[in-house]
């Protein structure tokens, strides 16, 4: 089945980038241009990749959309994903196009796929490294000696729990809380395994993941984050392969930078060689992961269509074969979330299960995902009520998370 062209978004008014006052506005006018100076800071691009970056930036604050140009890498596919929005305001095109758009065209601005010195350098892969090297991982990698001693119930919660905070060091979030990407150590300790204050799940069907993770299982999870959330994710993939519970895993990462810090084959290596290299039980973790990577039990996908402005319902034949064969899929991150439901103003209460019942596979879906955008489903009303009349931001300030399951 060839992708949908553009978004089926039947049910919800779709998230536009520019409803005033609104998170989405905040990310196209504070988040990106503050990510191209990151960019600019953090690599001495040449007078052409500077410049084309300054462009950007004013097209972004202002301007009107322009396209790639002619025979650009995936030229042809972005002008039909962008028919309707090229040449009209980054403000009023919907939200997940823009950004998905944004961090296309900052490739091309510092020649990401093109043919010179620039190619295949990764933009954020600074900014991914430093924190891979933070004392927050540190920190998370030692703590694997504790979690090794646990009882086997504790360590199953430690494990998912640490995957699922770990969502929170996504480092565009970062940037628009204010603290710095990677350097500042991170942890101030919520005893949820990730980060930055008290968090809190407002929706737990993990139940419902450890009922399904069964012998001989084919897992797959859709990666988000590199760094701190991929070092997280790892040690759950191990945890899976080194209790059974999974036979095979598979691991969804994109195949060029996208979202800041969304995981490449490039991060997967870097993490594990940090596993490898850490003290204690972490190393042993890392190496089990090298052997499984090496044996085929743990495998690395690409897919183009992991950087396309589509949600998956419009997935093309080839993954949905994919996924199809896992016995259970795992997505991480608020963007895979935002694409599993569809960029939309759903009721709060709108069931999860309805809205992915097209996702591929007789085996449940697992989305584990700190909330860090507008969009949010499968709530209970009393639930939603308390959480709209506790005045907080709960949709995007990254503290409360879901753990939240379509049952086969
Ligand atoms: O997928 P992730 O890394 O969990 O989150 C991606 C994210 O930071 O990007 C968007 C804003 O730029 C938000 O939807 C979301 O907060």
């Amino acid at each position: 089945m060839p992708e949908a062209d553009t978004a089926p978004s039947s049910g919800a008014p779709v998230i536009i980038g520019g409803a005033p006052g609104s998170f989405a506005r905040k990310v196209l006018t504070e988040r990106h241009p503050a990510l191209i100076q990151q960019v600019r800071d953090a690599i001495p691009y040449g007078p052409p990749e500077s410049q084309a970056l300054h462009v950007l930036r004013e097209e972004i604050e202002g301007g009107a959309i322009s396209p790639l140009p002619v025979g650009a890498h995936g030229y042809e596919q972005w002008n039909r994903w962008g028919r309707e929005y090229i040449g009209r305001s980054w403000f009023e095109v919907p939200f997940l196009w823009a950004e998905s758009y944004f961090y296309r065209r900052l490739l091309e601005a510092v020649g990401y796929f093109e043919a010179g010195p620039w190619q295949g350098i990764d933009p954020f892969g600074p900014a991914k490294r430093a924190e891979l090297r933070s004392r927050a991982v540190e920190e998370e990698l030692a703590a694997l000696d504790d979690v090794a001693g646990l009882p086997p119930e504790a360590r199953d919660l430690a494990v998912l729990h640490g995957a699922l905070w770990g969502n929170r060091a996504d480092l565009g979030f970062r940037i628009s809380s204010g603290r710095a990407a990677g350097a500042d150590g991170g942890s101030e300790g919520d005893g949820e395994g990730g980060g930055e204050g008290t968090g809190r799940v407002i929706v737990d069907d993990s139940a419902v993941l450890w009922e399904y993770a069964l012998p001989p299982g084919a897992v797959h999870v859709l990666a988000d984050n590199a760094g701190r959330e991929l070092t997280a994710d790892l040690v759950l993939i191990d945890h899976l392969l080194h209790t059974g519970r999974a036979a095979t895993v598979v691991l969804h990462v994109k195949p060029y930078p996208y979202f800041v810090s969304d995981a490449t084959t490039a991060d997967v290596v870097h993490c594990l060689r940090r596993m490898t290299r850490a003290p204690g039980h972490a190393a042993g973790v890392g190496a089990r992961l090298w052997e499984a990577m090496n044996s085929g039990c743990l495998a690395v996908h690409t897919h183009a269509f992991a950087c396309a402005p589509l949600p998956y319902a419009a997935m093309p034949g080839d993954l949905r074969d994919d996924l199809a064969r896992a016995t259970l899929v795992i997505a991480k991150g608020d963007l895979n979330y935002r694409r599993l439901v569809g960029d939309q103003h759903w009721p709060g209460t709108t069931s999860f299960a309805e809205l992915t019942s097209y996702f591929p596979g007789d085996g449940p879906l697992i989305a584990l995902r700190t909330l860090k955008s507008e969009v949010a489903v499968g709530l209970d009303a009393a639930a939603l009520d308390a959480l709209d009349a506790s005045g907080e931001p709960w949709r995007t300030n990254g503290t409360h998370a879901v753990i939240q399951a379509r049952r086969p």
